[in-house]
C-alpha cells in the first residue's frame, strides 16, 4: 500500500499535502513526493526517506501552485530506487503527473503492448509508470486540442478495459486539473472531501479520511468503484462511472493492519471494525477452550490494541499493556528487508517484565504474516518471566501472496502457507494458538455497512477477484522474494 492525496485548492497547497502525507505515512515509508502545478510548469520533488525528510524547507519553497498530488510509497513492484518514487511524469499528452496506491497483475503483457502497439517507452519496472503510461495513451489518442470532462471519462475507461488489479489513482492533468479514480473492483480505498475558505470551496481526494480530517476537509464520500472524478482547475467537480458491472471487492486487510483507526474506509469505522474482529475472536476463544487459564490479555502494540481490549473485555480477563513501543521507529512489517525487520522488532518493542512474571498470558496481534513479531515477541515474554505464552489473531492464517499493494509477494515467506495452526504455533513457539475465522472477520467489517456484500479476502483465502494467471504468482515469487530483493539491492 502507498498514500495519495490530491488537493485543488485556492492558494498554494503543497503545505498541506505535506501535512496530508504525514498522516498517510503508516502506508508506505520508503519514498515520498509532491508534485504540484505552477501556471504552465509542473514542480515536482520525490526522494526515498520519510514525508519529513523528503520535504526540505528549500525543497517546499519551489512547489508553487493551488492543485498538486503528493505520494507516499511501499514498493510493490519493481524496485526501491528513487526512480520509481512517484508521482511520475509523462510530458505528452498535456503533461500528466500521476500517483497510485495498489499494484497491477498484467504488468507484462501491459508492458509489451505499449512498446509495441502505442510505442510508448517505459523506463522503469513500476506498475505505476504503466498505468500512467496507458491513461496518457487513452488520452492522445482522442487528438483533442481542448479536453472536456467527456475526453478524460473516456481514458479512464480505457484504462479499466486495459489493467487488471488494484489501482486507486490521482492524476495531475496541466491546463486542466485533477483527476481521481479508483478500479473497478474498489480494492483500494479513496475517499473525497471539501473545504470552504474565504476564495472558494477546495476539494481534496486522499487514501484514507484521516487525511481529510487533519486538514480541515469535509468528508463528502468514498469515490466509487471503477468511478473517476474530475475537478478542474476553477473548481468544478464532475464524476461518472467508467466501470460498468464490476463486484465491489475491498481489500479486507485495510480494515486488519493497513488503515489508520481513525479513518472511515467504505462507510466502516476502521477502529469499529477492529473492535468487533476482538469480540469474534473473544467468542471463539470461548466456545473452543471454555476452561482457559488466561490471567491477562496484552496486546503487541500497536495495530491490535483495539482488538485487544474487546477481546479481553469478551474474555471477562485484565487488558494489560506488556510491551512498550519506541515511538521513533516506523512499522515493522512494511520494511523492505527481512534483516531490517527482525532487528526493528527488538529495537522497537520492551518488555514490562511484571507484567509476565509467573502469568498465562495471551498475547494478541492483528495479523501473523512472516512471523517475525510473533516468533521474537514469545521469546520475549518468555524472558519476562510467563509461565504460558498463548497468541490470538484478529486475521485468520495469512496464507497466499497479496498482488493488489500489499507487499507479501512470496508464499514461501509466509509462515502459515501450506501449514497447519498446530504447524504455526511449534513454529512461533507459542502453548496456544488461536486465529479469527474468516467468516467472523468479514461479518466485523460488514457489520459496519450491510451494502458491503464482497471483500478481497485473496491473502486468506486464495480467491483473486480479477483473476490472476498463475505465471504471475510464479514471477513475484522469483522476483520479490526478500531473497530476490536483497541481491539486487547489492547488485
Ligand atoms: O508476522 P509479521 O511478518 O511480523 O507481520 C505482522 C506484524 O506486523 C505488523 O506490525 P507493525 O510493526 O508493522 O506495525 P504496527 O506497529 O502498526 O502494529 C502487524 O501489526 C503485526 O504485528
Ligand atoms: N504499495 C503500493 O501501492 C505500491 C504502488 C506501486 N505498485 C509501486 O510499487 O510503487
Ligand atoms: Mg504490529
Amino acid at each position: 500500500m502507498c498514500g495519495i492525496i490530491g488537493i485543488v485548492g485556492t492558494a498554494n497547497v503543497a503545505s498541506a499535502l505535506y501535512d496530508g502525507l504525514t498522516v498517510l505515512q503508516h502506508r508506505g515509508q520508503d519514498a515520498a513526493g509532491i508534485a504540484t502545478v505552477d501556471g504552465a510548469k509542473l514542480r515536482l520533488h520525490k526522494r526515498k526517506g520519510l514525508v519529513r525528510d523528503v520535504f526540505t524547507q528549500k525543497a517546499m519553497e519551489k512547489l508553487h501552485g493551488r492543485i498538486g498530488i503528493g505520494h507516499c510509497r511501499y514498493p510493490t513492484a519493481g524496485s526501491e530506487d528513487v526512480d520509481e518514487a512517484q508521482p511520475f511524469y509523462v510530458n505528452s499528452p498535456y503533461g500528466i503527473a500521476f500517483a497510485h496506491n495498489g499494484n497491477l497483475v498484467n504488468t507484462e503483457a501491459l508492458r509489451r503492448e505499449m512498446f509495441e502497439q502505442d510505442r510508448r517507452h517505459i523506463n522503469t519496472n513500476s506498475d505505476s509508470e504503466i498505468l500512467l503510461n496507458i491513461l496518457a495513451h487513452e488520452l492522445q489518442i482522442q487528438e483533442r486540442m481542448q479536453l472536456t470532462p467527456d475526453h478524460i471519462f473516456k481514458a479512464v475507461a480505457g484504462v479499466h478495459a486495459r489493467a487488471s488489479g488494484g489501482y486507486a489513482c490521482v492524476g495531475l492533468v496541466l491546463g486542466y486539473g485533477l483527476v481521481a479514480f479508483r478500479d473497478p473492483h474498489g480494492i483500494r480505498p479513496l475517499v473525497l472531501g471539501q473545504r470552504e475558505t474565504p476564495n472558494g470551496r477546495e476539494y481534496a481526494v486522499a487514501s484514507e479520511s484521516v487525511a481529510l480530517d487533519i486538514l480541515g476537509f469535509k468528508f463528502m464520500r468514498d469515490v466509487e468503484p471503477g468511478e473517476a472524478v474530475i475537478i478542474s482547475e476553477n473548481g468544478r467537480i464532475t464524476a461518472r462511472h467508467c466501470a460498468e458491472g464490476a463486484v465491489h471487492a475491498p481489500c479486507i486487510f485495510e480494515y486488519v493492519y493497513l488503515a489508520r483507526p481513525d479513518s472511515m474506509i467504505e462507510d466502516v469505522s476502521v477502529y469499529k471494525a477492529r473492535l468487533r474482529m476482538g469480540e469474534k475472536l473473544g467468542e471463539k476463544i470461548l466456545r473452543e477452550w471454555p476452561d482457559h487459564d488466561i490471567d491477562a490479555v496484552i496486546p503487541i502494540p500497536d495495530t491490535s490494541r483495539t482488538a485487544a481490549s474487546t477481546l479481553a473485555m469478551q474474555l471477562g480477563v485484565p487488558f494489560r499493556e506488556g510491551f512498550v513501543k519506541n515511538r521513533y521507529i516506523g512499522r515493522t512489517f512494511i520494511m523492505p528487508g527481512q534483516g531490517e525487520r527482525v532487528q526493528s522488532v527488538r529495537r522497537k518493542l520492551n518488555a514490562i517484565d511484571l507484567e509476565f512474571r509467573k502469568k498465562n498470558v495471551l498475547l494478541v496481534d492483528d495479523s501473523i504474516v512472516r512471523g517475525t513479531t510473533s516468533r521474537q515477541i514469545i521469546q520475549m515474554a518468555r524472558e519476562a518471566g510467563a509461565r504460558k505464552v498463548y497468541v490470538a489473531s484478529a486475521a485468520p492464517p495469512v496464507r497466499f501472496p497479496n498482488v493488489y499493494g500489499i507487499d507479501m509477494p512470496a508464499a514461501s515467506e509466509l509462515i502459515a502457507a501450506g501449514r497447519s495452526v498446530d504447524e504455526i504455533q511449534r513454529l512461533i513457539g507459542a502453548d496456544r494458538l488461536i486465529y479469527q475465522d474468516l467468516e467472523d472477520l468479514i461479518w466485523a467489517v460488514a457489520d459496519g455497512n450491510e451494502s458491503l456484500k464482497h471483500f478481497d479476502t485473496s491473502c486468506f483465502s486464495g480467491e483473486y477477484i480479477t483473476g490472476v494467471d498463475p505465471a504471475y504468482l510464479a514471477q513475484i515469487e522469483m522476483l520479490r522474494s526478500d531473497e530476490a530483493k536483497a541481491k539486487l539491492r547489492s547488485a
